[in-house]
């Protein structure tokens, strides 16, 4: 089992099971996404979606590099373009969404925890937007949403620096909305959602449907994509294909 969607008072809880692989994405996680997502946004008892990692040490490491590192060209292509539409969903999501960020984020997985309304951090996680140390880019939009949502000077700190940082310093330019203790981490994400839950489905809907205008103008889905057709192009290029080596040469 890749994924599963489990559901605690009001809350559908979406896990990336592969903790061997720090909670990679591959194309089987995106397709439980879709579906996972599609079932959340159906089911009337579900007032808030969060997602989060299995096990203690990541929340998701981003694009599976054993399953995507190989891929060329098109290919690369529709793997982007798959997860950047999965990410545009869960941004103009229509309940509140939460990523539970349980441990490290690198990469792909910070874009998933981006798209989301609000971040909780485990006390002691590291995060990353690693891609330019790669030769690539964000790839699944998280440039344009991160522009959006952080002081312009503070995003393009994060994306150029390309480094893990502390869940204190991802607090402070604001990307993180409060880090919680790991001893109490399960009981503490629940306190934090729980005001959420407590409201009517319609109120959470309308304010989800207000915060989603910005979102659905033609000019930033079309910066959304644009940016991850760029990454498509970096995708094949001399410089990622040398930094994925050592990777592919392992797995
Ligand atoms: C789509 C675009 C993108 O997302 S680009 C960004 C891709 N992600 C990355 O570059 C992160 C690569 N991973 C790492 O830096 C480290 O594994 C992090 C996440 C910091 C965790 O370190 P640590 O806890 O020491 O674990 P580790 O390195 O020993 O890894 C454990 C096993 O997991 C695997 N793993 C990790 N990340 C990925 C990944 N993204 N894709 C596929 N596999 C991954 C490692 O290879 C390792 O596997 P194994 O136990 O050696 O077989």
């Amino acid at each position: 089992m890749e994924a599963m969607l489990e559901h605690h008072d009001g809350i559908a809880l979406f896990t990336i099971c592969r903790p061997e692989k720090r909670n990679a994405i591959n194309f089987a996680v995106m397709e439980a996404l879709e579906e996972a997502m599609e079932q959340a946004a159906a089911d009337r008892q579900v007032k808030v979606f969060a997602i989060t990692g299995a096990g203690s040490e990541a929340f998701c490491s981003g694009g599976d590099l054993s399953e995507f590192g190989h891929l060329r060209g098109t290919e690369a292509r529709q793997m982007l373009m798959r997860m950047g539409e999965l990410l545009y969903r869960l941004l103009t999501f229509p309940k509140p969404t939460v990523a539970l960020v349980n441990g490290t984020a690198m990469g792909g997985g910070c874009e998933l925890a981006t798209a989301c309304d609000f971040r909780f951090a485990k006390e002691g996680s590291r995060i990353g937007f690693v891609q330019g140390r790669l030769g690539i880019t964000t790839g699944w939009g998280g440039a344009s949403m991160l522009f959006a949502k952080l002081p312009y000077g503070r995003a393009l700190d994060l994306l150029l620096r390309a480094e893990p940082m502390t869940a204190e310093a991802m607090e402070a330019c604001g990307w993180i909305d409060a880090i919680l203790s790991a001893e109490r981490w399960h009981e503490q994400w629940r306190e934090r959602l729980a005001p959420y839950a407590a409201r009517s489905l319609s109120v959470l809907q309308a304010y989800k449907a207000a915060a989603g205008e910005k979102w659905r103008t033609t000019w930033f889905r079309e910066q959304f994509f644009a940016e991850i057709a760029r990454c498509a192009e970096l995708w094949g290029s001399d410089e990622h294909e040398q930094a994925l080596r050592p990777f592919l040469r392992k797995n």
